[in-house]
């Protein structure tokens, strides 16, 4: 358990304004993003706990006081810990916060809705953005999105994590902040792959802007904004994780093009690359709803070993000629 007090010296704001400001945070996981983002909070002057369930703490004492729980805990595991956050008996008015990037294998829904179908009555904040943890850990600035339905809590949430090295914005469009972030994995891995084949600037370029209408086409499908897209938890995110070796995501991708084995790649990461269930889950949505996505398609099938990364590079040069122009009820 990590506690902290207002920080010691003068402060701005009167003292008694700063301390109704503060929060008492949970933070359910910790692993690299939850341990970041407990940091973030707490050096804002936050009362912060960590729930891991390996940690000694039990869920239902680690939520009891909680003004805000943040939720960073591995997609796989989502769903399971939302059934034991409601035997908890979390507070209505405690905003829940989610920082997973992953669709449920089991029913294709993000982390805010498993957790809007579960706590009708809490507010729900989605936390997106390009925010590879090891820069936030080393104090380098970024920016991020909190997007909620509900604008107030978003804004109290914007409220308790910002600070000089860590830019918020609100948004509206929670299902689009973390679709950005969710369906970029997926993307990642194609871009290691094509820097692990050393395809060069051009191909990598191409790609990456390649992925936006497929992105859009899966976003809109599930109820997101177009325009969330382009912001930081879309482009922005994209950008950041398909920028190299800090990327888990990527660095499958770049494996996978060495002719490294899946199984020894995620063992030698020894985190979570959730791009890969991605893969898994979007395929299945899209051939169930007809949705072209035919970058995802190609990291899907290497995924599996049923392609060469050098095919998933042929299959996706010559597929059928057409214009350019972003069509999202595009056909293929
Ligand atoms: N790292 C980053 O830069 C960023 C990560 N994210 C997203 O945050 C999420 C977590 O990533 P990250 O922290 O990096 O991954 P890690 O692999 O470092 O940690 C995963 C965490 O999830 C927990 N966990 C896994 N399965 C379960 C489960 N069934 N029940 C409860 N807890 C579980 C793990 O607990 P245990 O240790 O007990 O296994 C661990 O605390 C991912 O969706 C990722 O995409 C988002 C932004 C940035
Ligand atoms: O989501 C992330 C950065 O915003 C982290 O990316 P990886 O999971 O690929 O490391």
């Amino acid at each position: 358990m990590v506690t902290s007090s207002a920080p010691s010296e003068t402060p701005i704001i009167p003292l008694s304004e700063a301390l109704k400001q503060m929060a008492r945070v949970t933070v359910l996981g910790a692993g690299a993003w939850g341990t970041a983002l407990a940091r973030l909070a707490l050096s804002n002057g936050n009362q912060v706990q960590i729930w891991s369930r390996r940690g000694p703490s039990d869920l239902k004492s680690a939520v009891a006081d909680a003004d805000i729980v943040v939720s960073a805990i591995s997609m796989k595991g989502v769903s399971a810990l939302a059934s034991q956050l409601q035997t908890a008996a979390l507070k209505t008015s405690t905003i829940l916060v989610t920082a997973t990037k992953g669709l449920d294998p089991e029913t294709t829904r993000t982390p805010s809705k498993i957790f809007r179908d579960t706590f009708p009555d809490n507010p729900i904040v989605v936390l997106s953005g390009p925010n590879l943890s090891k820069e936030i850990e080393a104090q380098l600035p970024a920016a991020t999105v909190v997007a909620s339905t509900d604008v107030d809590a978003a804004a109290r949430v914007q409220q308790v994590y910002s600070s000089e090295m860590f830019r918020i914005y609100t948004s509206p469009d929670p299902v689009g902040a973390e679709l950005g972030g969710t369906l970029k994995n997926v993307i990642a891995i194609a871009v290691g792959v094509c820097d692990g084949l050393k395809l060069g600037s051009n191909a990598k370029a191409a790609l990456i802007t390649r992925a936006i209408p497929e992105m859009l086409r899966v976003g809109v499908h599930m109820g997101a904004q177009v325009e969330t897209f382009y912001g930081l938890s879309g482009l922005g995110d994209l950008l950041a994780t398909c920028d190299g070796t800090l990327s888990r995501n990527y660095r499958v991708g770049y494996g996978l093009a060495q002719g490294k084995k899946l199984d020894d790649i995620l063992a030698e990461l020894g985190s979570t690359a959730e791009g890969v269930n991605t893969a898994h889950v979007l395929i299945d949505m899209a051939n169930r709803d007809g949705i072209p996505v035919p970058i995802a398609r190609q990291v899907h099938r290497l995924l599996r070993g049923v392609i060469t990364p050098q095919e998933a590079v042929g299959n996706l040069m010559e597929r059928q000629l057409k214009p350019e122009a972003c069509d999202l009820r595009a056909k293929n």
